[in-house]
């Protein structure tokens, strides 16, 4: 059985997931896999300098690898919902191929249902945060203004429409302790498959 878990940034996704990984339990990080098909694959490097320019990359250090420019590319992606789907579709297919390859069962996505990698799995655990807890968590960890945290989250389905299409749902507020909720989840899902 596969099984992805999503929820909007800053929810804690990658916090639980290091839960899962001290249980054993190995995630397929989808923003890392991203990351690597971005900095090795031809195909990806091609679509995005025609998308966004010649701005997209930084100068090639190696022959075989290339270093995305951050800033350009979030500039672009959080202008509109045009955008963001332009690059996710010039990235997402070779990161579904990936994901299909790796073998491995578990699958974190911050937009597994925008992306359409919701296909790929079963059963979808949604980790989820009150929206303040979730500015307060990203504005520190990345150092960056409650603006531009916002604009993400503006990028993103908004936690109610993710809960609709969602089997499993971890409270991650701070307050609610995580274990317990990860154990009834984990025996669920053994019944169940
Ligand atoms: C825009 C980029 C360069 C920003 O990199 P940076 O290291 O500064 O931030 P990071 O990757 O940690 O992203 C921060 C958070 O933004 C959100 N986010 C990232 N990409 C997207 C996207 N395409 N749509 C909506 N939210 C996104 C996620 O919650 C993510 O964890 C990078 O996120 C990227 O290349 N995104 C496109 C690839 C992609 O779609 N990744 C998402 C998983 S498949
Ligand atoms: N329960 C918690 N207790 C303490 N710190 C937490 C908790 N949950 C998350 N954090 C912290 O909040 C920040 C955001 O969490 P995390 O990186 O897991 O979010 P995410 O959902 O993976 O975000 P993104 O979509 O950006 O990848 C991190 O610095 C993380 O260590």
């Amino acid at each position: 059985m596969k099984i992805g878990i999503t929820g909007g940034i800053g929810t804690g996704k990658s916090y639980v997931c290091r839960l899962l990984k001290q249980r054993g339990i190995e995630v397929y990080d989808c923003d890392e896999a991203a990351k690597r098909l971005i900095r090795t694959s031809p195909i990806i490097y091609k679509g995005l300098c025609q998308l966004i320019g010649p701005d997209a990359f930084l100068c090639q250090t190696d022959k075989d690898e290339h270093t995305l420019n951050k800033a350009a590319v979030t500039r672009f992606l959080l202008q509109s919902d045009t955008h963001a789907q332009a690059i996710n579709d010039i990235v997402h297919p070779a990161v579904f191929r990936d994901f299909e390859e790796s073998g491995i069962q578990w699958m974190e996505s911050a937009i597994l249902f925008e992306s359409g990698i919701n296909r790929l799995v079963d059963k979808v655990v949604m980790v989820s945060a009150p929206d303040e807890v979730r500015i307060n968590r990203v504005m520190s960890r990345d150092h960056i203004s409650r603006e531009k945290v916002m604009q993400w989250m503006q990028r993103q389905w908004s936690q109610e429409k993710v809960r609709q299409l969602s089997d499993f749902e971890i409270v991650n507020d701070g307050i609610q302790p995580l274990e317990p909720q990860i154990e009834t989840i984990i025996k669920q899902l053994a019944y169940k498959s």
